[in-house]
């Protein structure tokens, strides 16, 4: 009896749900206010990082920017603090678990306060074939992506779950949902960036009194900031599905966390191919991608990064 007293509230629950999703799309729900929470980013210096640092900016929230590259952070700090927002810029290399339990310990003692939204932003790609990669190139991919994703939670989520507020932000990629050829690094960095973000969600949310603790799910297609510049599906496909410009990104992915939404994917048209992965034979997704040159679509972008290589302009161990 009672199960079935269970089943029904969990189905109308389920409904509720699913109107609600359906209902956000159109009507948008009230954005919170974000003026004066400590957010940090990591990879800041780099294209997505910067701009929402300076999106962040834009809504009043002091910043803690963390890049392994001091210059590029450096100018991104300055950006924020033309804004007339607090920023403080460290040099971490989240390859290395001490030095982020390190720098978090600074960042405690140095702004004086606790982190209450952490953005996980820093990402990388080695960009060549597997049998041609590194080894260190391949562990490197997995250290960024995804262990420093450990480490970054073990540091600042105990002050979130002490306060019963914060929020935690995965930037993943549609290529943890769905996957290509010639990006297996990436693309098992980024499947699991995805199960760790949704285990700790639900980990969360099974843990009664921390409803303060939010987490978003960022999965953007292609974004034209150079980082896997090359890469290219069929012409007319592109038309459809055009790379997506970084401003454009960093909104809608803001719009995503203003209002606590769980997982967002970027366009929206992508939600599709994940769904087809899940639903259709992995033979009936073959014939598909190769239709739309999605099969190939990282060959130009491994033959830009030879060259690259080869120019002493990547990095080639
Ligand atoms: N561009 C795209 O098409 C897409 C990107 N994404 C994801 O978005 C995120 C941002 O990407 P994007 O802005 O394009 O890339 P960028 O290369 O412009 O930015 C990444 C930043 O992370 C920094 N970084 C790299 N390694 C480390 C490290 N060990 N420690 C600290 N910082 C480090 C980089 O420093 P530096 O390079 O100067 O050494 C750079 O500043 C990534 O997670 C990426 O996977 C998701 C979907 C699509
Ligand atoms: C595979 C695939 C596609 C192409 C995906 C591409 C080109 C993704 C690139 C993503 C990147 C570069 C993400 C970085 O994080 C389509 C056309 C959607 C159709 C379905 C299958």
């Amino acid at each position: 009896m009672i199960v079935l007293v269970d089943l029904l509230v969990m189905l109308l629950d389920l409904m509720y749900y699913i109107l609600r999703s359906m209902l956000r799309v159109v009507l948008r729900p009230r954005t919170k206010d974000i003026n004066g929470e400590l957010v940090l980013i990591t990879g800041s210096g780099g294209v997505l990082g910067r701009l929402f640092a300076l999106e962040f900016a834009k809504h009043g929230a002091e910043l803690v920017l963390w890049d392994c590259n001091q210059t590029t952070n450096e100018q991104t700090a300055k950006l924020v603090r033309e804004v007339g927002v607090k920023a403080h810029a460290y040099t971490v290399d989240l390859m290395d678990r001490d030095t982020i339990y390190r720098t978090a310990e600074r960042v405690r003692s140095e702004v004086g306060r606790d982190v209450t939204m952490v953005i996980n932003n820093a990402g990388v790609v080695a960009g060549r074939r597997l049998l041609d990669c590194p080894d260190v190139l391949l562990e490197r991919t997995m250290q960024i992506n995804c262990h420093a994703l450990f480490w970054m939670t073990k540091a600042f989520l105990p002050q979130m779950k002490a306060q019963n507020h914060g929020h935690i932000v995965t930037i993943a990629s549609t290529l943890g949902l769905f996957s290509t050829a010639c990006v297996e690094d990436y693309c098992a960095s980024k499947f699991a960036a995805v199960g760790f973000h949704e285990s700790l969600s639900h980990e969360l949310l099974t843990e009664d009194g921390l409803d303060g603790v939010k987490t978003t799910l960022v999965c953007p297609y292609l974004v034209d900031t150079g980082m896997f510049a090359g890469c290219k599906i069929r012409d007319e496909m592109e038309n459809v599905l055009p790379a997506l410009e970084p401003h454009y990104c960093v909104k809608q992915a803001m719009n995503a966390i203003l209002v606590d939404q769980p997982l967002v994917c970027i366009p929206r048209m992508t939600y599709l191919p994940f769904l087809s992965r899940a639903l259709l034979p992995w033979d009936a997704n073959v014939v598909a991608y190769r239709f739309m040159g999605a099969d190939k679509c990282m060959y130009p972008f491994i033959k830009a990064m030879e060259q690259r290589v080869a120019n002493g302009h990547a990095n080639a161990a």
